[in-house]
Order: C-alpha cells, then sequence, then structure tokens
C-alpha cells in the first residue's frame, strides 16, 4: 500500500488574510457549496465576544470558537485541545463519535499563520492526526496595499500563503489589481494566485490540494519549528459593544457618519447585528475603514432575546467616545 492510501490524517485547510479581507465570505462559500464533505469548522476572533458565529451561516457542521485571543498565542493551547477532541471524536476514543472529513480554521485577520501552521508539527499528537493540506489567505484587493505598508501580520499572510486569492477584483482597476498581483508575486512566487469575487473560487483550488510543503516555509523562515514569541502591533485594540434596548436608526446614521469622518482611518474593521426600534428583523451591519455596508438581516427568532453586539477593532481606538455616541443611539 502506498504513503497516501496509508495516510488517514485529517486534512486541514487554514484560511487567513487581514481583516475583513472576506475569510468569513470564503468560509460560508465552502460551507455551502454542494461538495458533499462534512466540515469542521474553527473559528477564531479577536475581541472578547465572538461576532462571526452569528455571521456564519447556519450549517450542521461542528462549529467551535476560540476567543479571548489570537490563535497564534495566548489561545493556541485552545486550539491543540479542540483538536485532540476532534480526533478523539472521529476516531472513537472519546464519549462522542463525530464523522467528518476535514477541519477548516479561520483565523483572526490579526493573526501571523506561522505559529498555526507550526501547531501541526512540533505537537506529537496533532501531528499524528492531522495534516496541514493549505494555508489559503484571502486578499482585499482595495485595502492590501495599506496594510502591506502598515503591518507585518499581513506580510506574514502573504508570505505564508500556498493559495493567494485576491478577493475584491470589484473594487479596483485592472491595472491596480496587476501593481499589486506583481507586489504579491514578489513576496511570495511559489503560491498559486487566483482572482475572486465574494471569494468565490472552484474548491478543487483550496481543499485537499496538499500544498503546504515544510522545506519551502523552512526555507522563509529557517526558525519556523522553533517556539518563539512574536509580536504584534499594541496599538490594535477592539471594543465590544452590546445593549438589549432598541437604537434609533436616526441616531445611529448619525453616530456611523461622524465616526466614518472623524475615526474611519483607525477603524480597521467593523461587524456584528442592530436591534432596531421598529424593525422586526436584525440589521446587520460591517465595515472596513470607510467601506461601510448595513442590511436587513434574518428576523429574530422567537426565544432569541434581540440586542445589538458588535466589535469594532482598530488603532489608538478612542473608547471614550465610542461608547459615549453608542449610548446615544439609544431610542428613548
Ligand atoms: N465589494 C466586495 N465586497 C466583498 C467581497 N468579498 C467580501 N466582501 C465584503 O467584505 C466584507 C468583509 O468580508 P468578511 O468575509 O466578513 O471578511 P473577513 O476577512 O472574514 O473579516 P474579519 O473576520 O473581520 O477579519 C463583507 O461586507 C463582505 O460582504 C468582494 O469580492 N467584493
Amino acid at each position: 500500500m502506498s504513503d497516501v492510501q496509508m495516510d488517514r490524517r485529517i486534512p486541514v485547510s487554514v484560511l487567513t488574510g487581514f481583516l475583513g479581507a472576506g475569510k468569513t465570505t470564503l468560509l460560508n462559500y465552502i460551507l455551502t457549496a454542494n461538495h458533499g464533505q462534512k466540515i469542521a469548522v474553527i473559528v477564531n476572533e479577536f475581541g472578547e465576544v465572538g461576532i462571526d458565529n452569528q455571521l456564519v451561516v447556519g450549517a450542521d457542521e461542528e462549529i467551535f470558537e476560540m476567543n479571548n485571543g489570537c490563535i497564534c498565542c495566548t489561545v493556541r493551547s485552545d486550539l491543540i485541545r479542540i483538536l485532540g477532541d476532534l480526533a478523539d471524536a472521529k476516531f472513537g476514543k472519546g464519549n462522542r463519535k463525530v464523522d467528518f472529513d476535514r477541519v477548516v480554521i479561520e483565523t483572526t485577520g490579526l493573526a501571523d499563520p506561522a505559529p498555526v501552521a507550526q501547531t501541526f508539527f512540533v505537537d506529537q499528537e496533532i501531528a499524528e492526526n492531522f495534516k496541514l493540506d493549505a494555508i489559503v489567505t484571502v486578499v482585499d484587493a482595495k485595502h492590501a496595499d495599506q496594510h502591506l505598508d502598515e503591518g507585518h501580520e499581513a506580510q506574514e499572510q502573504v508570505a505564508f500563503a500556498d493559495v493567494l486569492l485576491l478577493n475584491k477584483t470589484d473594487l479596483v482597476s485592472e491595472e491596480d489589481l496587476q501593481k499589486l498581483e506583481h507586489r504579491l508575486r514578489s513576496m511570495n512566487s511559489a503560491a498559486k494566485l487566483y482572482r475572486t469575487q465574494q471569494s468565490e473560487i472552484n474548491l478543487q483550488h483550496i481543499l485537499g490540494i496538499n500544498a503546504f510543503d515544510l522545506h519551502q516555509k523552512l526555507e522563509i523562515d529557517p526558525g519556523f519549528l522553533e517556539e518563539e514569541d512574536h509580536d504584534h502591533d499594541d496599538d490594535v485594540t477592539s471594543i465590544f459593544f452590546r445593549e438589549t434596548n432598541p437604537l434609533d436608526l436616526n441616531k445611529v446614521e448619525r453616530f456611523i457618519n461622524e465616526w466614518l469622518v472623524e475615526h474611519g482611518a483607525d477603524t480597521f474593521r467593523y461587524k456584528g447585528v442592530l436591534n432596531i426600534k421598529g424593525v422586526k428583523r436584525r440589521v446587520v451591519f460591517q465595515g472596513i475603514h470607510m467601506l461601510f455596508s448595513s442590511y436587513p438581516d434574518r428576523e429574530w427568532k422567537s426565544g432569541e432575546a434581540p440586542a445589538s453586539e458588535f466589535v469594532v477593532i482598530g488603532r489608538n481606538l478612542d473608547e471614550a467616545w465610542f461608547r459615549q455616541q453608542f449610548a446615544n443611539c439609544v431610542a428613548s
């Protein structure tokens, strides 16, 4: 029997990409696509409370959330524990047996993918049960230059990618796309690069591709397999907001207008759901810097207490200003 036939390890795909690039959009696309596979999903978010669980489509996949820290540092032990539980469930060692074909991990936009990938090589039990299939990095064509200029996380995500999805091609010119492709290629010539809109990609290009090559990664980062601390940009913080009283739509609009004018440059990413007075549906609202969007989503479910919950991630955020403005949005 060949090595490939002997390999019972569970394939793992890691989705990375800077804040707002389109990772959740890609995850939803994967979960709703007709591929006949059962996928266990691990979602890691920056911020105290997960918002993505509200934005990931309802599917019967196993979804595990890891909050309160970044997957590449403080919650790596959580990742090891969840993967251990998953392996037990799949191979029938624990109390419950869950069958699934692969694992997809969505990292926070601020995660450095190298330590996440490292987990699959340095932890022996994980290495025996899982096989890192590929690191898929989603790139926001509109904001990539800015993110690559400003922070090393975005650079690491590109450098470590096995597949680069140049997403949001609808928002920039052909000329800018070509310049960006050139920049990405100069940072990582080995990765496959595809242009996408709404992260739509033939799944055969990203799942089960057996693309992660340890030797190549060691060339980029010779210390890849050594445990080491790494730095994050400490100025980047998140603020979580929650309010159960309904909000006044006009006041919310005024708040957001003022926010984008005064603080748009500092807010990398914001997303959540709003409970607006007189509106039966929850309103999803999200954005990246000045690019803001909102739309009515599903109706609040019976038994679900309507609440506004959202997270703002940015640099040098004026938390007092945000809290005051948000408090002013409650309907009288
Ligand atoms: N115009 C345009 N918008 C897109 C495209 N793909 C995704 N978006 C939008 O970009 C926003 C961010 O997408 P997400 O999938 O939530 O991004 P993310 O990388 O998961 O964001 P974080 O988890 O916060 O880092 C959403 O409003 C998407 O609808 C695209 O191809 N074109």
